[in-house]
């Protein structure tokens, strides 16, 4: 779809959305309700930000646990990169709404795919786990804690080599911030993989300021640009309620909006916001959160901070 006529030629610039509607590769069922819930989230609808729903893609129905999972799921993510890469075409710019976070397999890959010729694209993510299991290692079984090992080649094939070049993303522009729940294989992974992890213990220690300038120094070396895919699950339970898989501790929501005013933003590609479960949020708290995000994120990309409420 291209911009609708109301908005061609309007000033401030406007951000496409891709809604991506899945919930089955996740511990919890839920989260595939997150993008008809933001699209019709009223705080979202009068944001400053301007925004379109481009398209949204569905996960595949009767999906089941185990082996049918990858194949459902490397149906999607096809289907997802190929929309992926045409709306970043178009428009520059893309924000996804998840879904649990196995839409991010899709995501990357399509807008990878959409500078394939112009060079690699690095990957900052936020969460509070490192999602760097492989079929062989996962404890759970669940697809939404592998996209990290996908991204970077590993894993099943017909989810790391679908629509395009593997891997998605280099190893050493990918940066993992805020993890606070692992287990040992996939510690032995991103150790294995060289995959830079800032933990939360790190956040306390040296600052998110420092800890994100770091991170998106990774994501931009050598990079065409980069993305940013946040996982709602790395800020504290009580900022984001509305997750399937909270963990204790976390980044403080105020704390990363007034620190994305002072980051070079130039060079980000796209944005994916992941793992928001409607049915568990409280006070709509969740809901704002992923919109005031947007905001902030974009409002400094283009040097338009003065419109943020
Ligand atoms: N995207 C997420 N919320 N991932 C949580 C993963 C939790 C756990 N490590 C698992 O593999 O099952």
């Amino acid at each position: 779809m291209r911009l609708p006529a109301s908005l061609v030629g309007m000033k401030t610039p406007v951000v496409p959305i891709v809604g991506c509607a899945n919930g089955a590769f996740g511990r919890v069922a839920g989260a595939e309700k997150a993008v008809e819930t933001m699209r019709y989230s009223a705080h979202f609808r009068s944001s400053p930000l301007k925004h379109f729903w481009d398209k949204v893609v569905n996960e595949p129905k009767d999906i089941k646990k185990g082996d049918l999972a990858i194949a459902s799921l490397a149906v999607m993510s096809h289907r997802l990169a190929k929309i992926c890469k045409r709306t970043y075409q178009r428009n520059k710019e893309l924000v996804v709404i998840g879904g649990d976070h196995s839409c991010a397999i899709g995501t990357w890959k399509g807008v990878a795919r959409a500078v394939q010729h112009e060079g690699p694209i690095g990957l900052v993510w936020l969460d509070a786990h490192l999602d760097s299991h492989t079929p062989l290692t996962s404890r759970s079984g669940n697809l939404h804690g592998m996209p990290v090992s996908h991204l970077i080649g590993d894993g099943d094939k017909r989810l790391s080599e679908i629509y395009g070049p593997t891997p998605t993303i280099r190893p050493q522009n990918m940066a993992l911030v805020g993890v606070r729940s692992f287990e040992e294989e996939e510690l032995d992974f991103v150790t294995r993989n060289k995959i830079y992890v800032f933990y939360q213990s790190d956040i306390e220690k040296h600052g998110l300021a420092n800890v994100m300038e770091r991170a998106l120094e990774r994501a931009n070396d050598g990079t065409v640009g980069f993305g940013l895919s946040i996982d709602l699950d790395a800020f504290r339970e009580k900022d984001a309620p509305g997750t399937g898989t909270p963990e204790a501790g976390g980044i403080i929501a105020e704390d990363f909006l007034h620190k994305l005013l002072e980051l070079d933003l130039s060079k980000l590609m796209a944005t994916e916001i992941v793992e928001f479960n409607p049915d568990l949020d409280q006070d709509e708290r969740t809901e704002q959160l992923i919109g005031r995000l947007l905001e902030h994120i974009y409002l400094t990309k283009w040097g338009l901070k003065c419109q943020i409420r």
